[in-house]
């Protein structure tokens, strides 16, 4: 049994395709390795292209019949720069996954697994999301995601597409055995900063301290990526369970939205506190005035991931840490080399 994994060469795609290997189910990496990085390829069949490529799409199906499943990772994800060029988000995380569901249709492959996010929610007073959760995206990145999801759930009732849409927020942490990890050397997300910060002996900036939250700081639901990659896992080994091939008067229930997620979520001075636990008392931080446009967050409630996929997150906020402290030192020798 093979998986096709669009984005295979990214953070999230690399892991998970290390995770579905371990578990005895070959994957097919395809990527054009725009962002994501040759070397996460090793030792994998590979692909180098586009997803919207439909003669690259047919020749991976004639090469590898036994393809059963895709994740569909491949995407852009920098929401900044989603703000600065929303052609190109919506272009890439848009009109390439439609032209994929087509090449996919084409090829008889009616299994899908889509990384989403659960940006795109409204987070209830306690700013919790779950499934039901009213949707209101608030950059071109998310709406882009939410674009994409609305247009695979009608493929879904019109050709018996079925599709698995996993949302999550902020994957943190590497693969554990270091086969993998984030491409970017220089993240701005807030665990990239301490780990940068720490290196540097400087102090960290909590940037914005007057949040409606526990402590005054922004929430987010970091999640260890080889959580989100078994999660993966478990949704392709249990497909048909989840989205049985139905008739087509019964299509309308073919596209299933799982949410992954931790349940309580992690504020800046709590992540801040599970560093220190990690490296030490000498990691300083301070408070900082807001970015422009950050938002106070929210956290995903995991309870239909663990009724369907049997799943709930196993690595702690300090795994996570830790994992990503020893990937930036590879990483650097990986650039180095
Ligand atoms: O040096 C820093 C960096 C961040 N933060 C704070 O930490 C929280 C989380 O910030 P992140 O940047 O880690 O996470 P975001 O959810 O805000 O956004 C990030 O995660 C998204 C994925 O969900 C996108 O990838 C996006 O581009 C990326 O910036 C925010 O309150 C932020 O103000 C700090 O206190 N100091």
């Amino acid at each position: 049994m093979k998986v096709l994994i669009t984005g295979g060469a990214g953070f999230i795609g690399s892991t998970i395709a290390s995770a579905f290997a371990e578990r005895g189910v070959t994957p097919v990496v395809l990527d054009s390795l725009i962002t994501g990085r040759p070397e996460f390829t090793e030792g994998k069949i590979f692909y180098q292209g586009d997803i919207a490529d439909g003669d690259l799409v047919d020749q991976i199906f004639r090469d590898h019949p036994d393809i059963t499943v895709t994740v569909h990772c491949a995407a852009l994800i920098v929401v900044p720069d989603s703000m600065t060029d929303p052609l190109r988000y919506y272009r890439v995380n848009v009109a390439k996954t439609l032209e994929l569901a087509g090449h996919l249709h084409r090829n008889a492959c009616d299994r899908m697994i889509f990384a989403s996010t659960a940006g795109m929610y409204r987070p209830e007073a306690d700013l919790s999301v779950t499934e039901e959760s009213g949707l209101e995206p608030q950059n071109p990145y998310t709406r882009s995601k939410m674009m994409a999801e609305q247009m695979l759930d009608d493929f879904a009732t019109a050709y018996g597409l079925r599709v698995i849409s996993l949302r999550y927020l902020n994957p943190i942490g590497a693969d554990p055995q270091l086969r993998t990890g984030l491409q970017n050397s220089k993240p701005t997300h807030a665990l990239g900063k301490m780990i940068e910060s720490y290196r540097l002996g400087v102090p960290f900036k909590i940037t914005g301290v007057d949040w409606e939250t526990r402590d005054g700081t922004a929430i987010r639901d970091y999640i260890h990526v080889w959580d989100i990659a078994r999660a993966f896992y478990e949704a392709a080994a249990r497909f048909d369970s989840i989205v049985p091939p139905l008739q087509p008067a019964d299509r309308q229930r073919a596209y299933q939205v799982i949410n992954l997620g931790t349940g309580d979520g992690t504020t800046v001075r709590e992540l801040v506190t599970a560093f220190r636990d990690v490296v030490g008392d000498g990691f300083l931080a301070e408070e900082a005035p807001a970015r422009p446009g950050d938002v106070v967050g929210a956290y995903v409630n995991p309870a239909k991931a663990r009724d369907l996929l049997g799943w709930k997150p196993e690595y702690t906020i300090e795994d996570a840490i830790r994992h990503s402290l020893l990937w930036a030192e590879r990483r650097s020798e990986l650039d180095v080399a």
